[in-house]
């Protein structure tokens, strides 16, 4: 039996699954996680129950692929590396080049380095994970899974800004998007909660994570989704903007008598939740200052509701009819009365949950009432499951 491993470096962490394949039986997974902060945090899940839990500082993503690479063989997990017959790397930004993932070559890995501006906080990082694994398992078959792929099916329409038109042929300005991976085995899944082909359904798809992304899907493709160029559009995230009004941008940079990469900087890591709150950037902190009564705390928590249901309310809009709604990702999967209350805010256009349905975190359920005309499905994401699949579809190739 052959295993292959799923890594999925995100802007802070490295996830990773290991599986034997062709079963798709995850045998050890784990997560390294505040990589570049002071201290940093690493748990493993392997063998019959056994948790590897450690509190140590990952200096960047290449310090914390070369922790997890170690791990796998001091903890047992592989006793030699070459078990591991195949790797799939998600990769953020594959532009208009990748429209499907690739088999990795110098070639590949030099275009996955030339699209770093698409995403800086991702693609150097997962570059880097590349040449780690490389290093040690040279031989195995390696391929990139792109965030964006999913997003190539966008129409112009809603991929082109309001900008000069050469600028997209010269400099590809557009939206690419993010999260494809996730949004498409969320369809999937969906698809086959509802008994429909998936190309017959018209979903919006929530990732709502620390990253977040919201998507409309038409008959089974992406048509427009929230975030843009960069991984920085959309709606409010953990430490992200989301949109914002350029002017203001260069309006604050003379206030701050900061430079434009200094702005972009603090747009992607000083805002969303934590600029707004002033506490933290995770959902639970947040929360918790709210219902002390902290005010600021309040707003935050409201402004983030509020772009999410702006966006889904704009897709319905977009997409006419809507089949089903669905969470996914960190915050969609376990935060039971932000979906009600994203929810109930849509009563009007059909959307209704189930307060005893909903009353679930990270199990894959219809939570909608008998009578919603939308319905909403809460569906717990494994981009790493659709990256080993992409090995399998490869490698037959
Ligand atoms: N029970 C919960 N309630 C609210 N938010 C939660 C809960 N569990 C996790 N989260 C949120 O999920 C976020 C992480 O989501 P995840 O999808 O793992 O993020 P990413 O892949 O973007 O790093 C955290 O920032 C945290 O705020
Ligand atoms: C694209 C993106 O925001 O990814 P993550 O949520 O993993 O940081
Ligand atoms: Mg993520």
């Amino acid at each position: 039996m052959s295993k292959s491993i799923a890594v999925n470096a995100g802007s802070s962490t490295v996830k990773f699954k290991l599986f034997d394949m062709p079963s798709e039986k995850v045998v050890a997974e784990g997560l390294i996680e505040r990589i570049g902060l002071e201290m940093g945090h690493a748990k493993i899940k392997y063998g019959d129950g056994q948790v590897h839990d450690e509190e140590t500082p990952f200096k960047d993503h290449g310090v914390a692929v070369e922790y997890l690479l170690k791990q796998l063989t001091n903890l047992g997990i592989v006793k030699e590396y070459n078990e591991i017959t195949a790797v799939g790397h998600r990769v953020v930004a594959g532009g208009e080049f990748f429209k499907d993932s690739a088999v990795i070559d110098d070639d590949v890995m030099a275009k996955i380095d030339e699209l770093s501006e698409y995403a800086p906080l991702h693609n150097p990082a997962e570059l880097m994970g590349i040449k780690a694994f490389k290093e040690v398992l040279p031989d195995a078959f390696a391929i990139a899974v792109f965030d964006t792929s999913f997003h190539t099916t966008m129409p112009k329409m809603n991929a082109l800004y309001s900008l000069p038109y050469d600028w997209y042929e010269k400099y590809g300005a557009r939206k690419y998007g993010a999260h494809g991976t996730s949004h498409r085995y969320v369809a999937m899944r969906a698809a086959d909660m509802l008994g429909k082909p998936l190309d017959q359904l018209n979903l919006i798809t929530c990732h709502i994570g620390a990253g977040a992304s919201i998507t409309a899907i038409k008959k089974g493709k992406s048509y427009d989704t929230s975030m843009g160029f960069t991984p920085l559009a959309g709606i409010t995230m953990a430490t992200r903007s989301g949109d914002v009004d350029p002017s203001l941008v260069n309006f604050l940079e003379h206030k701050l008598n900061i430079s434009s990469d200094e702005m972009v900087d603090m747009l992607n890591h000083k805002s969303g939740l934590l600029g707004l709150s002033g506490i933290s950037s995770d959902m639970r902190d947040v929360q918790a200052a709210a219902e002390k009564g902290n005010d600021q705390a309040q707003l935050a928590l409201d402004i983030f509701e509020n772009r999410i249901v702006r966006y889904i309310g704009s897709y319905m809009a977009e997409l006419g009819h809507t089949d089903a709604i669905v969470f996914t990702a960190g915050v969609g999967e376990n935060d039971i009365e932000f979906r009600q209350a994203v929810t109930d805010q849509l009563q009007g256009f059909g959307l209704g949950v189930d307060p005893e349905k909903n009353n679930v975190r990270g199990v894959e359920r219809d939570i909608s009432t008998a009578d919603a005309t939308v319905k909403t499905l809460l569906i717990p994401t494994d981009e790493e499951l659709m990256i080993v699949r992409d090995i399998e579809r490869l490698r037959k190739a």
